[in-house]
């Protein structure tokens, strides 16, 4: 560990698992670097303090009801919190900015998900940085929602749906159609784009949990959009520093031992996420469709994921007992972990930004399973561009499942996709080793931070 350098680096994740991890992951990093990290956060979701007792953690009231904490309107808690945070963000500052002996405040970090911070900063004179939790392909393209939408890309034929769309490549015209989301959210949604963009651009510079081997394209086009620096660097979890974890939800250490006990690469992993749910329906076809391929799988439910149902309880009687031990359901996993298990062989994903970058990571080949926002463009990805996993197309019935699992665990077509996924793990490996591209560019951030 290096000497603490007497700067100090205030983080504020958006409350949302996705963007907590890569937050706290870049706290480590900057912590490793000498800084002292101090996290601001919302009630709602709140970080464990105890799984990082060398960060000082410092809540906020956030006026969220119980009632709005439930809700699986996502924008909808996001505006309320931008909402209701600002003067407790303000009031938090104005306690922490006071000439303190030896320590001195270097910048906040936060999500562009925060619309408020940006003045707030500029009202204490605090350099802001802003994180980018996304594949910074969709973080320049879903700026442009609002303008495509104004320009009429609302409705098209259905003879159109799978024509890509130039300026958001390599999505298809079906899958933004899914990202623009129905009539009622256009407004909230749009304004909430603006909104980003415009705070956004008076940043000090943007931190992206990516690296150019993922990104190049969009990196190279980002001065179109932004004035200021870019940072890089890199899937955040790999980068040397000390693993701990802040999961919101406890993980079930029971998968690592029962994964020990299955063959190498026999394991389908199945996770959703933090945020999305299924219909009843659907959850049963993914458990037949599992259970058909007669193949080991891990799953994740979270509670609650299963609509109008607490958990697995709408499974038939008796499913669990006649996988005969090849199939294991849990609330929540250590997910690196298992990525990381010699047993684990392929990943049915939604594809959220932080589960792809550990999949690519692990060199595990992916089933693309997006349902909402940049899991859309994530999907595309993996499926079109570096041909890394197939895509479900939305298909959640047991035949395409156990199909698509089949093909993708034991089929030679499995086994291309797997020699791509470790070519491509290979790369953006090196990416954060000494000399690589994000190792580069955090040294460039840490500069950029300690000159201020
Ligand atoms: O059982 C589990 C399941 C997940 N995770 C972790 O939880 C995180 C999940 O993040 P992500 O894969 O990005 O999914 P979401 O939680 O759904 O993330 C939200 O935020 C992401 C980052 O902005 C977006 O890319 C997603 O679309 C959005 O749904 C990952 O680090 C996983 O390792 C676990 O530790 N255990």
């Amino acid at each position: 560990m290096e000497k603490r350098n007497k700067r100090r680096v205030i983080l504020f994740p958006l409350p949302l698992q996705g963007c907590i991890n890569p937050m706290l992951q870049l706290a480590k990093i900057l912590f490793s670097r000498g800084f002292s990290i101090t996290i601001i956060h919302t009630r709602f979701n709140a970080p464990k303090s105890s799984d990082h007792p060398l960060f000082t953690f410092l809540q906020l009231p956030d006026g969220l009801s119980e009632t709005q904490t439930q809700s699986r309107d996502v924008l909808l808690q996001l505006t309320l919190l931008n909402n209701n945070c600002e003067n407790p963000l303000r009031q938090c500052l104005t306690k922490l900015i006071k000439p303190e002996e030896g320590c001195e405040i270097s910048c906040l970090i936060d999500d562009s998900g925060w619309v408020f911070t940006q003045s707030v900063a500029d009202s204490f004179n605090l350099p802001r940085f802003v994180l980018c939790a996304y594949k910074f392909t969709f973080f320049l393209g879903h700026l442009l929602v609002p303008q495509l939408r104004r320009e009429g890309f609302l409705p098209f034929p259905d003879s159109e749906a799978e024509d890509s769309v130039p300026v958001f490549q390599p999505l298809r015209k079906k899958d933004l159609a899914r990202i623009m989301g129905s009539k009622d959210q256009a407004e909230p949604l749009d304004a909430y784009l603006v909104k980003i963009l415009e705070t956004m651009k008076q940043a000090s510079g943007l931190i992206v949990m990516s690296c150019e081997e993922l990104d190049r394209d969009s990196i190279a086009e980002s001065h179109r959009v932004f004035t200021f620096p870019i940072y890089p660097i890199g899937p955040p979890h790999i980068h040397d520093v000390p693993a701990s974890s802040s999961s919101l939800f406890e993980p079930d250490q029971s998968c690592i031992p029962w994964l020990d006990k299955q063959e190498t690469r026999s394991v389908i992993y199945v996770s959703l996420g933090s945020i999305v749910s299924v219909t009843e329906s659907q959850f049963l076809e993914i458990a037949c469709g599992l259970s058909q391929t007669n193949l080991s799988f891990l799953w994740v439910v979270r509670p609650g994921s299963v609509q109008g149902r607490e958990w697995i309880e709408s499974l038939p009687l008796g499913f669990m007992e006649g996988l005969n031990g090849k199939g294991k359901i849990v609330k929540w996993a250590p997910q690196i972990d298992v990525l990381a298990h010699r047993a684990t062989g392929g990943f049915l994903t939604h594809n959220g930004w932080n589960s792809t970058l550990e999949s690519i990571c692990e060199g595990v080949p992916m089933i693309s399973l997006p349902f909402v926002w940049d899991q859309w463009l994530n999907a595309r990805f993996v499926s079109d561009v570096w041909r890394i996993g197939i895509h479900l197309e939305g298909r959640i019935e047991r035949r395409v499942i156990e199909r698509t699992v089949t093909r993708l665990m034991v089929e030679p077509e499995g086994e291309k996709i797997r020699g791509r996924v470790k070519v491509l793990r290979d790369e953006v490996r090196r990416s954060v080793q000494r000399g690589g591209s994000s190792s580069r560019h955090l040294d460039d951030l840490v500069d950029r931070i300690t000159s201020f």
